[in-house]
């Protein structure tokens, strides 16, 4: 096969550069202009040499494959990547173990006549193979190498079932037949094909090579090759990053070609740059129309024939129409300017040619212009939206963006005013339509809505659409960066923000941290709880949070580690924010929250380290931030933080210093144990103590710690008003010393917690008589998982009847109760004034007791809940159950 031939047949391919199309394939190979696109692979594989189209393909024709399917959307470059392999294997540099390669763009085997041959097909349309190498080439398959462009578009089916395969290359056939033939191996068996289509191929098996087009540092190559000034260049490439980058469609270079060639002409015109998608397609169309000099009337026609066939298009799934479809369209006088619209394919004489849009995008853009220039189009948008309902992605985008004057102006220029009924009508179905949605909950919509606002670009319109009822907080976890783009723009427009949920973002990368850093800012709580930051999001959080009003910031679940921490701490020396829950964050060190609490400006109160290996000696560190007069610390939540004994003195210290503002500490599950109890009694016996909340739930404590802390609750500088002792096996004996420091006067004590402590029926007799004294203030009391039946609570009942009793909520779960309880347990709720809520969980009631508990419930006036799940209820007695919406079973 003559090579030479080869390459100046396919260089000097005709084809003509149009702004929708793209410059032909050749004249980018030929002027050097030709940049790899990229495959999919490109993003698993070291970033320094990803894999382009061009190297995958060789990849996979190295090996085993004989069919590789260059799959990719519409102008990502998959001709252009064929033809330059056809060139590099002609040039001598690549693919030489084939001895013939066959480029056939299928709209050619599309226009073949039904029967042929494949000795004759090769020799008809590729002459250039001397007759005497045919038996050579037919001897040696796989020598041969097939590239069919654009096979998605072929005519017909592929399917093997369907013909009756031929393995003879003399013998004529369909030519749909030679196709499945060849492509299914009984042809020329051994020969190897690389085929292009924008989508995935019924029938055919190989490797698939993914098309990714280019991406930012392939569009800045191509950028910079475009525009010969690099300022402008950079201008440009800036522009379309910031107001497109994030659509998929950018990474096309059809499309960049577009975008390069109409922002260089806004440029040199002195004109600003579209700041939408809508805007975008308004210059192109201008341009477009201003090239065919046509006037008012005559572009109005155009359009809303490119319209009418847009429709047709889109509703048929028609790629192609013919030229008496275009005439019914009502293309008669265009014909010969469609060019510059669209694709045509075909020699524009004669009636094979077949014509079709270049792009979806423009496509939809026609159709939601034609929708405001012809009335007769559809009646309404609903209609209009309904019919074409999952076969259009922009149209209602295109929609809201040619709704607002500023947008459309330049293109109502040309063809004068856009139809007023239809602007309406698309106003008022938008705003009642946004409105509804967003008074739902999800997320996707609520997106949708953003995209449109984005659009219209109108700022009076977000805020009348969005009021304050428009549930904003709901979560918007794992937003795609387009969204991030269009929330964004809608929280810049209102200027604050409630709530930013983006609970579970599996990955927070750094580029939708650094579009969402203004909404972030304008935002009073944030939640990225279970999410994953990347290491590039937390400095745009950083400094969203130092320059922002956020109070709020729930980082739970994170998983930050201490270095992306570390990074995060220089956005929070400065800021407003005065809760930060960092639960498991995988934190072992305090040094940053140290600097942060003592630098004069952090207002940090709340701080939530529960489930951090932090240890005695990080949080030895903590706790002299604690004595600095700039902390402001008042509740510290340290569950699982791995502290023991060792550091309560620390901590003692600075709640005693005078200086602390600490009011609540969690010590849950950590091994505080007796002599850590024994210091911490001592400090809150201390008159600068201000602690209120001490919870040292499951902390390993015994009895033996109960006369220290008997001692510091009989202080009269003690100023607790929680205590939870909760799952310590504190036993009988301590468990009594507390009760008598419970009814001393003036113990402030409000809230006990004493679940799964090892209590007897004395400890409950002593309790009750703490309740009935007239002297306890306590409201909240939890004597759960303490099986002392009901003996044992019978005393806390009789308590709760006494007027001096002014418990409110009451947690008697898991403590054997049976029916037997229930008569006097509803004589202490009719009795009682105070009580809100029971917990009954885990007992043995059963059915009998059911009327008497839904009876007592039904009469009460303070009684909010009780909870009597985990009892021993048959079914027959959940419909009682339902008839009081305040217990829970
Ligand atoms: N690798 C490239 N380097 C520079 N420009 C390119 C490249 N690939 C494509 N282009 C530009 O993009 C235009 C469209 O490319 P091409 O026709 O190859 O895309 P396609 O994927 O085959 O499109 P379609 O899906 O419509 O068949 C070309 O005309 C050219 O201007």
């Amino acid at each position: 096969m003559d090579k030479d031939t080869v390459l100046t047949r396919i260089l000097s391919s005709k084809g003509i550069w149009t702004l929708l199309g793209g410059k032909p394939p050749a004249s980018v190979i030929n002027n050097n202009e030709y940049i790899s696109p990229l495959t999919s692979e490109a993003q698993v594989t070291d970033s320094s040499s990803p894999p382009s189209a061009d190297q995958a393909i060789h990849k996979a024709l190295c090996g085993e494959t004989k069919t590789v399917m260059l799959v990719g959307a519409e102008g990502s470059g998959k001709t252009t990547a064929l033809e330059k392999l056809v060139v590099d294997w002609a040039k001598g540099e690549h693919l030489q173990n084939f001895s013939y390669v066959f480029y056939f763009p299928i709209r050619e085997i599309n226009s073949l006549e039904a029967t042929l041959s494949l000795e004759s097909l090769l020799q008809r349309h590729h002459g250039h193979i001397p007759a005497e190498s045919m038996p050579l080439l037919l001897q040696r398959p796989e020598d041969v190498l097939f590239l069919f462009d654009d096979l998605d578009q072929y005519r017909h089916s592929l399917d093997p079932s369907v013909h009756t395969l031929c393995s003879d290359p003399s013998q004529a056939a369909p030519v749909s037949c030679l196709m499945a033939s060849l492509l299914h191996g009984s042809l020329l068996k051994g020969a190897a094909f690389v085929v292009s289509a924008k989508g995935c191929l019924e029938f055919l098996s190989g490797t698939t090579v993914k098309v990714l087009g280019f991406l930012k540092p392939q569009r800045e190559s191509y950028f910079n090759g475009f525009f010969t000034d690099p300022t402008s260049a950079n201008k440009a490439l800036m522009h379309m990053e910031r107001t497109l980058g994030f659509y998929d469609f950018c990474a096309s270079p059809r499309f960049c070609w577009t975008v390069c060639s109409i922002y260089k002409r806004l440029m040199e015109a002195g004109r600003k740059l579209p700041e939408t998608l809508s805007q975008l397609y308004v210059d192109i169309l201008v341009h477009l129309m201003q090239a065919l000099s046509l006037n008012k009337s005559s572009i109005r026609e155009l359009v809303s024939a490119l319209g009418r066939m847009a429709s047709h298009c889109c509703l048929d799934r028609h790629t192609g129409c013919t030229k008496e479809e275009m005439n019914a369209f009502g293309f008669q006088q265009f014909l010969s300017s469609v060019v510059d619209f669209l694709k045509v394919d075909g020699d524009l004489e004669e009636n094979t040619c077949v014509f079709s849009f270049h792009s979806q995008l423009m496509l939809e853009f026609i159709l939601a212009m034609s929708f405001f220039l012809d009335k007769s189009m559809c009646d309404g948008v609903e209609k209009m939206l309904e019919k074409h309902k999952g076969r259009v992605e922009f149209l209602d985008l295109f929609l809201s963006g040619l709704s607002e004057p500023i947008q459309r102006r330049p293109m109502e220029t040309l063809l004068g005013e856009l139809n007023s009924d239809q602007i309406m009508n698309f106003k008022f179905w938008f705003k009642s339509s946004t409105e509804a949605t967003l008074k739902g909950c999800y997320k996707d919509m609520h997106c949708r809505c953003f995209h449109l606002l984005y659009q219209a670009q109108n700022k009076s319109l977000v805020k009348e659409i969005i009021t304050s009822s428009a549930p904003m907080g709901i979560s918007y976890g794992d937003l795609s960066l387009q969204d991030c783009v269009a929330l964004n723009y809608v929280v810049t427009c209102l200027g604050e923000m409630k709530q930013l949920n983006l609970y579970n973002t599996r990955n927070f990368t750094e580029e939708q941290a650094e579009v969402l850093a203004p909404t972030m800012s304008m935002s009073h709580n944030i939640i990225l709880s279970n999410s994953s930051l990347s290491t590039g999001a937390v400095p745009h959080v950083a400094s969203a949070l130092s320059r922002g009003v956020t109070t709020n910031l729930d980082l739970s679940h994170t998983y930050l580690g201490d270095e992306k921490f570390s990074v995060l701490c220089a956005g929070l020396r400065d800021c407003k924010l005065r809760e930060l829950n960092l639960l498991s964050c995988n934190l072992t060190s305090c040094e940053d929250l140290v600097s942060v609490l003592t630098s004069g400006t952090s207002q940090l109160c709340v701080l939530n380290m529960m489930f951090n290996q932090i240890g005695d000696q990080a949080f030895i560190e903590l706790c002299k931030a604690l004595h600095s007069p700039h902390c402001k610390l008042q509740e510290l939540w340290l569950r699982r933080c791995e502290l023991t004994a060792a550091s309560m003195e620390a901590l003692s210290a600075a709640l005693c210093s005078g200086k602390s503002e600490l009011r609540k500490v969690d010590l849950t599950q950590n091994t505080v144990g007796d002599s850590g109890v024994e210091t911490l009694s001592k400090c809150l016996q201390h008159p600068l103590c201000k602690l209120q909340s001490l919870i040292l739930f499951d902390t390993e404590l015994t009895g033996a710690c109960c006369p220290h802390l008997m001692q510091a609750l009989m202080s009269e500088h003690c100023s607790l008003t929680e205590l939870d002792l909760s799952v310590n096996d504190l036993g009988q004996e301590g468990a009594l010393l507390l009760c008598q420091a419970l009814s001393r006067p003036g113990c402030p004590l409000e809230n006990l917690g004493l679940k799964r402590c090892e209590l007897t029926q004395s400890v409950f007799q002593e309790l009750g008589s703490v309740l009935r004294s007239g002297t306890s203030q306590l409201k909240s009391l939890n004597v759960g998982i303490n099986k002392v039946g009901d003996q044992g609570i019978k005393h806390i009942w009789d308590a709760v009847a006494h007027p001096s009793c002014l418990l409110e909520e009451l947690d008697v779960e898991m403590t054997d109760l049976t029916d037997a309880c229930v008569e006097d347990l509803c004589a202490a709720i009719r009795a009682n004034k105070t009580l809100k809520s029971l917990e009954l969980r885990n007992n043995s009631l059963t059915d009998v007791s059911v009327p008497a508990l839904v009876q007592v419930m039904q009469n009460s006036d303070n009684m909010q809940e009780m909870n009597l799940k985990y009892n021993d209820f048959s079914e027959d007695v959940f419909d009682m159950l339902e008839e009081c919406d305040r217990i829970r079973y």
